[in-house]
């Protein structure tokens, strides 16, 4: 099984009388190499050898589009268990954050563009993504399964079931 991260900044402000609406903007990446390529999705990546998710999230994000956050900032938002044909293929730990410095650049493994909240491109993301991201921009917190038979993960395999509990304890 793979230990994975997933992270997203978000920067703006919140509703106001003047502006109704949510205004806030989420950071996502267009991944040019790796699984996903031409894709959207947050940063992140495998964890590697002794590190914790949270040291996992804040390198990847460093590496994928220059931001510098502080471990402390990242605020977990979710567990998700991704299946393939049965078994466990991915345990992700999913966080987002309002506090970093920098401003993100493209890298060889990334194009960063922000979204606002009501444009993130679900058509161009993981099938399951609508499902729980949403509410995760929206300061939920989520535990997830997600099954996929078939193929290899996004490219060939099929999106064939899910389970979704919000509101949970999220540790880490
Ligand atoms: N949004 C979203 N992300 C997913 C899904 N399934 C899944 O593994 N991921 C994430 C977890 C990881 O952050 C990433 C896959 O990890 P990866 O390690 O293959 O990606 P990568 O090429 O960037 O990895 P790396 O070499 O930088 O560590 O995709 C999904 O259904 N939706």
């Amino acid at each position: 099984m793979l230990e994975a991260t997933l992270c997203f900044p978000l920067r703006g402000g919140e509703t106001t009388a003047d502006e109704p609406g949510d205004r806030r903007e989420v950071l996502l990446i267009e991944k040019r190499r790796g699984l996903g390529e031409g894709w959207y999705n947050g940063p992140g990546g495998k964890l590697e050898d002794g590190e914790t998710p949270r040291e996992c999230a804040v390198r990847e994000t460093r590496e994928e589009v220059g931001l510098q956050i502080d471990p402390d900032d990242l605020e977990k938002a979710g567990e998700l268990t991704f299946l393939l044909d049965g078994a466990v293929h991915t345990f992700c730990h999913v966080y987002r954050t309002a506090a970093f410095a920098g401003e993100p650049i493209a890298t060889e493994e990334a194009r960063p563009e922000w979204f606002a909240l009501e444009d993130v491109p679900y058509d161009r993301m993981w099938e399951d993504d609508r499902l729980w991201l949403p509410g995760v921009l929206c300061g939920r917190t989520v535990r997830g399964e997600f099954e996929f038979s078939g193929g290899k993960p996004l490219d060939e395999a099929a999106f064939v079931d899910h389970d979704l509990e919000w509101d949970v304890a999220v540790h880490d």
